[in-house]
């Protein structure tokens, strides 16, 4: 799932970066870009994107897949609340690659900071070129900078490897109370981290003691210390408010040095904050690396905290006042898809058509229903000569009666019609729109089906995030025109070269379908059918016999293999 999760986003960010953000960085990093779309993958369409600096490209390795990278710069929190292991959990449940500098070891749990432990300043260095000589980080992001050297290491070297974007969060006291970077460091940050960032992001006592101890007691203070501390240097200031007293809200201050924006979610009542300052600046970092622009990054990223923290807010980790919360919530909430499609429900594939329908005075639902009722495992709506409306009223009605027997209902080609009935997925031809664009418009947890006579069409298939593969057509059938005929050993060779669950389709019936399934590979999981079932007076009747004759020749290869 996680890397479902990822892939979906490195492909829409990749759109959003190409269209909205492009322009931006150029402008902001006098960098020039070359974004290199192509698809490679596991399971969902991948981007690649290769940047150029002034002084040639970065990456020349054109098969090369980029990943949205992060890179934090950050103290280890042993009880993984906040710091590094905060933020790692908050870039992997983004979609975002997250290395590591660790600036400190902190001995920490629910109830405050025992001890801390500071990187020598010379370690903290070689772990930074290691990465950033490396690795192609888009944007790094800062927590816990213990020391004035550690602050200047990381200038030094954001000079030698410069970056997209730079996430500063001023880490100066844990929320415990604890102190994490001690007064002394308050002018390095003030004069050399806060003019390099792209985006600070200070709590009420870090802003204060930013600004020599101003108080910050109201929303309207936040909005003054916005404005002051972006006048020190960085292009953009939040200035959070989980700390403010008697706040109903959660009420952020975000100032871009033109316009202030107040920025409310609901507070939720718990005890587990631990880590959200952490969270909150790995998750700008991680939207900035994907290619959004700040302020998007920054809404984003606080929808993401208070939904993880309205998730985790009854959860019981440590015995101290300040627990801990859950970042990677989603991977339990959509868990649905492995559930959604099983490659089994390819077994008896029933693919109506309207003109043997109208044939034999069958409505579609009642087509429908007759073959859930006799067995089909799966069923795909394929009408080509039906108005959308009709189309989508027809969708709605089936997927009432394919929910209430547990099987699939898909639509042929109109994802507009799957998206506005909620299918449960697509098939798709090879004229119709691509499987990449079909998934990036239905997400990962549909399914997509692709029809494909080669290996190479089954490959694209796999590269775009299909399902399973509609092979054929076997043998001859009048349901299409032109269909060139693959035979059974064109079907073999298509199964052979994909790891995808295949279905067999085209002139298949009852005489034939043992042979079909007597080819002998595991991907192949089942047959698809029209006219054996609609070009027929009773669907229940022959659904039921070519079920029957299905589990049959099943139960035959099964008992052959052992
Ligand atoms: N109870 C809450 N409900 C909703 N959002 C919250 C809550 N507490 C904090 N936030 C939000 O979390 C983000 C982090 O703000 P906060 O002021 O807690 O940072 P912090 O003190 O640096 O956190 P920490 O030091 O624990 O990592 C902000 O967007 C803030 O509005
Ligand atoms: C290591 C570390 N970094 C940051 C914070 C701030 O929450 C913390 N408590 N611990
Ligand atoms: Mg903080």
């Amino acid at each position: 799932m996680a890397n479902e999760a990822h892939f979906l986003s490195t492909s829409l960010s990749f759109l959003s970066f190409n269209k909205a953000v492009l322009p931006e960085f150029r402008q902001s990093k006098g960098l020039s870009f070359l974004v290199n779309s192509r698809i490679s993958r596991s399971k969902q369409t991948r981007v690649s994107m290769e940047m150029r600096g002034s002084g040639g490209p970065m990456t020349s390795d054109h098969s090369a897949v980029k990943i949205p990278h992060v890179l934090t710069v950050a103290g280890s929190d042993s009880g993984a609340g906040a710091g590094i292991q905060a933020d790692l959990k908050a870039c992997a449940a983004r979609g975002v690659y997250c290395s590591t500098v660790i600036t400190a070891v902190t001995a920490q749990n629910t109830v405050g900071v025992q001890g801390v432990n500071i990187v020598p300043e010379d370690f903290v260095a070689e772990q930074m070129k290691s990465v950033l000589s490396d690795m192609d980080v888009d944007v790094v992001k800062t927590g816990m900078l213990p020391s004035i050297g550690i602050v200047k290491i990381l200038h030094q070297q954001l000079q030698v490897y410069p970056v997209r974007a730079l996430v500063v969060d001023p880490v100066m006291v844990s929320t415990s109370g604890d102190v994490l970077a001690g007064p002394s460091i308050l002018a390095v940050f003030r004069e050399e981290l806060l003019p390099m960032a792209d985006i600070v992001t200070p709590n009420l006592k870090e802003a204060s003691a930013l600004l020599d101890g101003v108080k910050i007691n109201t929303v309207s203070d936040m909005r003054s210390a916005a404005k002051l501390l972006h006048d020190m240097g960085p292009r953009n200031v939040l200035v959070k408010g989980g700390d403010l007293p008697d706040s109903l809200d959660a009420v952020d201050i975000f100032f871009d040095g033109k316009n202030l924006y107040e920025l409310h979610s609901s507070r939720i009542k718990t005890r587990n904050t631990h880590g959200t300052g952490c969270t909150l600046a790995s998750c700008i970092a991680a939207e900035l690396a994907k290619g959004s622009s700040m302020l998007k990054a920054v809404k984003a990223s606080k929808f993401f905290v208070e939904t993880a923290l309205d998730y985790s807010k009854d959860i019981s980790i440590g015995k101290g006042p300040q627990g801990p919360f859950d970042h990677l919530m989603n991977l339990k909430h959509n868990s649905g898809r492995q559930v959604r499609f099983n490659p089994s429900d390819l077994f008896l594939y029933a693919v109506t058509d309207s003109r043997m329908n109208r044939k034999w005075g069958h409505s579609i639902s009642d087509a429908v229903k007759d073959a859930v009722q006799g067995g089909a495992t799966i069923v795909q709506l394929r009408e080509k000569d039906i108005e959308t409306g009709d189309f989508l009223e027809a969708a709605k009605s089936c997927l009432q009666i394919c929910r209430s027997h547990g099987v699939p209902l898909l639509i042929n080609d109109r994802i507009d019609v799957a998206l506005a009935s909620d299918a449960d997925g697509v098939h798709i031809g090879q004229s119709d729109m691509p499987a990449h664009v079909a998934r990036s418009l239905l997400g990962p947890e549909k399914i997509i089906g692709v029809s494909c006579k080669t290996p190479e069409q089954a490959e694209q298939a796999w590269l775009g995030g299909a399902d399973y593969i509609g092979c054929g057509g076997v043998y001859p059938t009048n349901t299409k025109e032109n269909n060139r005929t693959i035979g059974l050993d064109g079907l073999k060779t298509v199964c052979l070269a994909s790891k995808l669950p295949v279905v067999a389709i085209g002139g298949i019936n009852i005489s034939n379908a043992r042979a079909v399934m007597e080819i002998g590979v595991p991907n192949l999981k089942g047959i698809a059918v029209v006219s054996a079932l609609f070009d027929r007076e009773c669907v229940l009747t022959e659904t039921r016999k070519l079920h029957a004759v299905l589990t049959e020749a099943t139960a035959a290869a099964a008992a052959a293999a052992k």
